[in-house]
């Protein structure tokens, strides 16, 4: 109930709506309220570029097959949160006003005194009227009745739909359900003991623990919820029991198909990129320490595949067997187990692991190809025959070789799709879908490969719809995503109608914990406002120190993390910042800090289960870095410290799903936090801002 008290209070009026058990009924009747009283003309702009699923319910073909729960809405997090809220100082009197130049040029400059004082006083019985004014239009404004806040996702995505969903159902304890002593006492260790799991957790428990359904050979479900939600726990649990039951049966699979490759994991999550990866595989060592499963990450190092850097396979195993054990989740195959003792779980993104299943160097020559095509260097065979007869330098063929495969599918039980949207997206669903068919294939049960154009129609005549062969992964297949944009809701429809979509009451919500704030830009220097914004994030930490403190000792400032639009904004910002005194960290897509294969340059500002750093300097944002600068690069799935409190978005975010997924890098677990956008109030380009203003509001709902 305090933790009840605690939200109502920081979310405002109406927020008895997402906390109470009231929840789900009552933003069902609402959603039908508005459905019914809603004209066409009061449709809200559609967003710009990205859509939001407008349900999660399967359609088309699909429409009779797969199903959708939506579980039902429960506070989240055990520990209360501390809100952070009313502790900041009063903000300062507005100074009196100036007069503007064009009241200035309207009085006379040299005039009698009489005239002077007239004019004086005509000023200030403006000044006077225009202000009473003011005030009357702020009283009528406050006692207009306040209007039924429009939510546009609402229209995008209706968890209204039908949905079987019963709270009876739903375990409320991770000692619930059958949870193998060894992976309740891990996840203990790594929550504390009174944790209890969250609403996607609950799903994932009821259904992902069951026993095979007669006739349904693997699982296909797709995990939905806010950011922050424990979605990593939500299938990390089931997989890495499961990989611990069946470890005895697969031995005889595994030598079996052992084949010569040094890896062959049971179990595979993918990821978009190496930071969340080796985040990720990090979480999962500590999950599964108890129970003895071996995790190892893909993202040894971020070095792109080109022929000049390349090794050999023998040198790539080398590097793997040389290494260690490394300090971050790179946990690597030693001589002795090589082939008797296969790794269980492996995360990377998919092209680092298409590259150790083909071979490193596998589409060298396609890009090769693609690169001289780009700069204009391919030429017809006609063209190169004639240059040839006629003895010109015909220049002689490159030559690529790939290197051994590192890596057999054969053994491939579980896929997790983690960011599932991103990994379906244009620029990751090609490496994604020839992944995953290659494991099908591996597995003996070769699935078609469906050419990317026709990927996400919709189907719209029975005709179409039949001809649309639906995909079925002879492994165990989850998706995860805290936003489910149309076209990944239109092809799992088409291509995996039998998929069980699990949601959250709150998905394509804000974190109930995480507060919003809209920051007007001065007018002057933008770097400059940053700063004054962050200083005053500090300033409040004093505050609360000053009034907190029980003795002699820094104040612990918190972190930041400022989300730009663009590579140079991010460079220019964090220079500026660091020539204020303030140390950043700057991390773009092709920062050197990325090469070195490690978490490190993440350091101080991610979430890890080891010793919070200590010693001279650590408080002092002049010489530890307390802002991290960076694009949306670091938007996506990564758990940050409970110590950032604060996600600026300082560049205007480029649709909702953006921003759904950089603010809420904060306000996680149940923590505080708060995300401030800048904009403009005044002039030019505040029509942006009240639009961007409108659809926060409406996710924070
Ligand atoms: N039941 C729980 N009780 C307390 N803390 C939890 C619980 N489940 C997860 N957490 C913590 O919540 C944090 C966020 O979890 P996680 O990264 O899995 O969220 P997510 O839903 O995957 O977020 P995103 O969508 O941003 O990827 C982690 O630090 C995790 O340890």
């Amino acid at each position: 109930m305090a933790s009840l008290l605690a939200l109502r209070q920081l979310l405002g009026p109406g927020s008895s709506e997402i906390t109470s058990s009231q929840f789900h009924t009552s933003s069902i009747v609402l959603a039908q309220l508005r459905r019914k009283s809603k004209k066409p003309s009061d449709k809200p702009s559609s967003p710009p570029r990205t859509r939001l699923a407008k349900s999660l319910q399967p359609t088309g073909k699909a429409k009779r097959l797969g199903k959708l729960e939506i579980a039902p809405s429960r506070p989240e997090f055990k520990r209360d949160a501390v809100p952070h809220e009313g502790l900041a100082p009063q903000q300062r009197q507005s100074p009196p006003r100036r007069r503007t130049t064009s009241e200035s040029r309207s009085v006379p400059k040299h005039r009698a005194p009489t005239d002077d004082a007239d004019a004086e006083a005509q000023v200030k019985n403006w000044a006077i009227k225009a202000h009473s004014e003011r005030v009357d239009r702020r009283k009528a404004v406050a006692r207009q009745p306040p209007v039924a806040q429009s939510n546009p996702l609402e229209e995008e995505f209706d968890l209204s739909a039908p949905a079987a969903s019963s709270s009876k159902d739903l375990p409320i304890q991770f000692s619930s359900p059958p949870l193998m002593p060894g992976l309740l006492q891990s996840l203990q260790e790594t929550l504390g003991k009174e944790a209890r799991p969250t609403a996607i957790q609950a799903s994932s428990m009821k259904h992902l623990f069951n026993e095979r359904v007669e006739g349904e050979k693997y699982k296909e479900f797709l995990l939905a919820s806010e950011t922050g939600s424990g979605k990593s726990i939500a299938y990390l649990l089931p997989v890495l029991q499961d990989l611990k039951l069946t470890e005895h049966n697969q031995s005889s699979t595994v030598a079996h198909h052992s084949s010569r490759k040094p890896l062959n994991p049971r179990a595979l999550v993918l990821a978009p990129t190496h930071e969340l990866s080796r985040q990720l595989a990090s979480f999962a060592k500590s999950l599964s320490h108890v129970i003895k499963l071996r995790v190892m990450c893909a993202s040894k190092a971020n070095t792109p595949s080109t022929a000049k850097s390349s090794g050999t396979a023998s040198k790539m195993k080398g590097k793997f067997e040389g290494a260690g054990v490394a300090s971050d989740a790179e946990f690597v195959i030693s001589k002795s187990s090589r082939g008797s003792r296969p790794v269980d779980l492996l995360v990377g993104t998919p092209m680092k692991l298409l590259e150790m299943e083909r071979g490193r160097g596998w589409n060298w020559e396609e890009r090769a190809r693609e690169r001289a095509m780009r700069i204009g260097k391919v030429k017809s065979e006609e063209h190169e025959d004639i240059k040839g007869e006629d003895g010109g330098n015909k220049e002689p063929p490159r030559e690529f070789w790939v290197d051994e495969p590192e890596m057999g599918l054969e053994n491939v039980q579980w896929v997790v799709v983690d960011e599932a949207d991103v990994l379906f997206d244009p620029d990751f669903q090609e490496s994604t879908r020839m992944l995953l068919a290659d494991i099908a294939a591996a597995r003996g049960s070769p699935v078609p490969v469906i050419p990317s154009s026709a990927l996400s129609s919709t189907p719209d005549s029975e005709a179409t719809a039949t001809s649309i062969q639906s995909i079925s992964y002879p492994f165990n297949f989850l998706l995860t995503s805290a936003t489910i944009p149309t076209s990944l809701a239109t092809y799992l429809s088409n291509y995996h109608p039998s998929l069980t979509r699990l949601a959250s009451p709150r998905l394509h919500h804000l974190p109930p914990t995480l507060r919003t704030e809209h920051t007007s830009w001065t007018g002057g220097n933008k770097n400059a406002d940053i700063e004054r914004r962050i200083r005053r994030v500090w300033a409040e930490d004093a505050l609360v120190h000053s009034k907190t403190a029980t003795g002699p000792g820094p104040i612990k400032l918190s972190k930041l993390l400022v989300f730009c639009n663009k590579r140079s904004k991010v460079e220019q910002l964090a220079a500026f910042l660091d020539d204020r005194g303030i140390k950043c960290v700057a991390l773009t897509g092709g920062a050197e800090a990325r090469k070195r294969g490690s978490n490190h340059h993440l350091d101080g500002f991610l979430k890890t289960g080891g010793p919070v750093p200590m010693g001279p300097g650590v408080c002092d944002p002049a010489q530890t870095p307390h802002v991290l600068v960076t694009t949306s690069l670091l938007s996506r799935g990564l758990d940050f410290s409970p110590m950032i409190k604060h996600v600026f978005i300082v560049d205007e975010p480029r649709n909702m799903i953006d921003f759904l997924h950089r603010a809420g890098r904060a306000g996680r677990a149940g923590e505080a936090g708060k995300v401030v956008v800048f904009g403009r109030t005044k002039g030019r380009g505040s029509g942006r801002t009240d639009e961007v203003k409108q659809r926060v509001r409406a996710v924070a709902g």
